[in-house]
């Protein structure tokens, strides 16, 4: 178990491997300028080790490695081999320049791999296991060594494979769980046998390397913390081979978040959300809306009895500040399931300070304009705050609408309007059914004025959108501007007119 006092907290140590095991998403590869990129952001977030590629699997990634070793100071450059002279030799080159290079080498050692992908013998994998790792410290004093599906080892077989390639010199021991198999308590118990039973353990750093395939990459490696792991291998966004790997952001945020576990890391927080994206948009992998951490919805509160209370205290619903991660935006979402306090707290940052009995009247609008939308956005709330209040005062009303149009029908409106309270019905036909709603509308409010622009717009989004329009009639030389926004157009233009020709009254 890791020490339980805040004063002996143990580093953990970040390796991130979005530029090889991230990068081994199908559709998802770098060029040599994407991955300094990322390799860039990297170091500004503080991770510790970037593991920039597989040197021997292309001159593409030879090249990458090269050139991230050159431009990177801090973290230590490792490059990944299989347990073959050639590909220790290639990385060996490859990190020529880097500052702190590492070979991570290694091969599988559960019976999967001995038996059926390398026809081979435990005795043969752990001999060819000492002479690389021996192999590679010939270049460099940083080796680390992998046992890969050490998830799915005997424990007795991978305590005697560690034991002795700590013996040849590795630095480092990676423990991945390949295929995603183990449970988080299977995945500790296997660290602490290693803790309990190979010699000279603590010559090594321990490092946890888990895979998503049952959605406990995260877990695992946590439980790995727990038990004795020091390093923990990672990507942004979680990506990696199959269902990826344990994702960067949730493991330094548990450790950040969680002041009972006594480790921590050495990454600056506010660059998570900016590296996610970057990495996400390089890599065209859109981050899933409900990913923990970084996904779109991770801070988002929508529903009026959290809002309330997110509002109250953020903490009555919040476990991390946003900020911490660089979460700027606000977190309130309008929707129709949000109550007043939310839509108060969105119009008071806009500006509009509403009484109580205005924020009523708001709200009720609020509510037909978040049924017919998904979200409702701050031009919305412009609209409902602005506009649509100032249509409650007016003397004249739009009441009732109704128009018969479509192909080859003749357009025709019927519309009712409530002057002074009083109910007042027209019907008339147009060119279209926006004029024929006018033309109904000027039966009833007689004043003469003349139209002399009309604008129909939406604002950014689908077919679910508001449509705005904007109105500019004259009358004896002066003019007068109406404006109105509704998901119908038809409606929009009529209250539009309306909001004009009120103003010439
Ligand atoms: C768990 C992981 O994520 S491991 C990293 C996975 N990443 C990659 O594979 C990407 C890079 N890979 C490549 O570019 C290529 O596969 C190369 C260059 C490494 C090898 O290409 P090829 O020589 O054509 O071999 P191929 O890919 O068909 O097969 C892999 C070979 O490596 C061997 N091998 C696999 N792992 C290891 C290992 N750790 N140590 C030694 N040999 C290994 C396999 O047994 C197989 O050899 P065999 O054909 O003699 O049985
Ligand atoms: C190459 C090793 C470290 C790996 O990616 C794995 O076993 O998942
Ligand atoms: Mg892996």
């Amino acid at each position: 178990m890791v020490a339980t006092t805040a004063d002996s907290a143990e580093k953990i140590i970040i390796f991130d491997t979005t530029l090889r095991d991230g990068e081994q998403v199908p559709g998802s590869q770098l060029n040599t300028l994407e991955k300094i990129e990322v390799a860039k952001a990297l170091e500004e977030l503080g991770v510790d080790v970037i593991e920039a590629g597989f040197p021997i699997s292309s001159p593409g990634d030879f090249k990458s490695v090269v050139e991230i070793s050159k431009v990177v100071s801090n973290p230590v450059i490792s490059a990944l081999t299989r347990a073959k002279e050639k590909d220790i030799d290639v990385a060996a080159e490859a990190l020529k320049y880097a500052k702190k290079g590492r070979i991570h080498t290694g091969i599988g050692t559960s019976p999967y791999h001995i038996y059926s992908k390398f026809n081979s013998t435990p005795e043969q994998i752990l001999e060819r296991a000492v002479q690389m790792v021996k192999y590679a410290r010939k270049y460099v004093d940083d080796v680390e060594f992998f046992a890969e599906d050490a998830g799915r080892s005997d424990n007795a077989f991978l305590a005697q494979v560690v034991e002795a390639v700590i013996a040849a010199g590795a630095t480092v021991i990676n423990l991945p769980d390949t295929t995603g198999y183990c449970t988080p308590y299977e995945y500790g118990e296997k660290i602490r046998y290693l803790k309990e039973n190979v010699a000279n353990v603590d010559r090594a750093v321990l490092s946890a390397h888990c895979h998503n395939d049952l959605g406990m990459a995260t877990a695992n490696a946590l439980a790995g913390i727990m038990n004795g792991i020091r390093q923990v291998e990672c990507t942004i966004n979680g990506i990696g081979e199959r269902a990826g790997n344990t994702s960067l952001e949730e493991i330094v945020m548990i450790l950040k978040c969680r002041k009972d576990i006594p480790a921590y890391t050495d990454i600056d927080t506010t660059k998570i959300l900016k590296t996610s994206r970057l990495v996400s948009n390089l890599m065209r992998m859109p981050v899933q809306a409900n990913k923990a951490i970084v996904g779109r919805n991770a801070f988002a509160h929508s529903s009026g009895i959290h809002q309330d209370g997110v509002l109250k205290n953020r903490e009555n619903y919040e476990i991390i500040d946003p900020a911490d991660i660089g979460v700027t935006d606000s977190s309130i979402v309008l929707t129709a399931r949000s109550g007043r306090a939310a839509l108060d707290h969105h119009l008071r940052r806009l500006g509009y300070n509403l009484s109580h009995a205005e924020l009523d009247v708001a709200y009720s609008k609020f509510l037909v304009v978040a049924d017919a939308q998904k979200s409702v956005s701050d031009d919305d709330l412009r609209n409902l705050a602005g506009t649509e209040m100032v249509e409650d005062a007016r003397r004249i009303k739009l009441d009732y609408l109704q128009v018969v149009c479509g192909k080859d029908a003749i357009p025709m409106a019927t519309v009712r309007l409530l002057i002074d309270g009083e109910a007042c019905v027209a019907t008339a036909s147009g060119n279209g059914p926006i004029d024929a709603s006018i033309n109904a509308v000027r039966q009833l409010i007689t004043q003469k004025v003349t139209l002399e622009e009309f604008l129909i717009q939406a604002f950014t989004r689908g077919t679910d959108d508001v449509g705005k329009v904007h109105i500019q009639v004259a009358n004896k030389g002066k003019v007068f501007y109406g404006f109105s926004a509704n998901t119908d157009i038809i409606t929009a233009s009529v209250n539009a007119y309306i909001d004009a020709v009120s103003k010439v009254i």
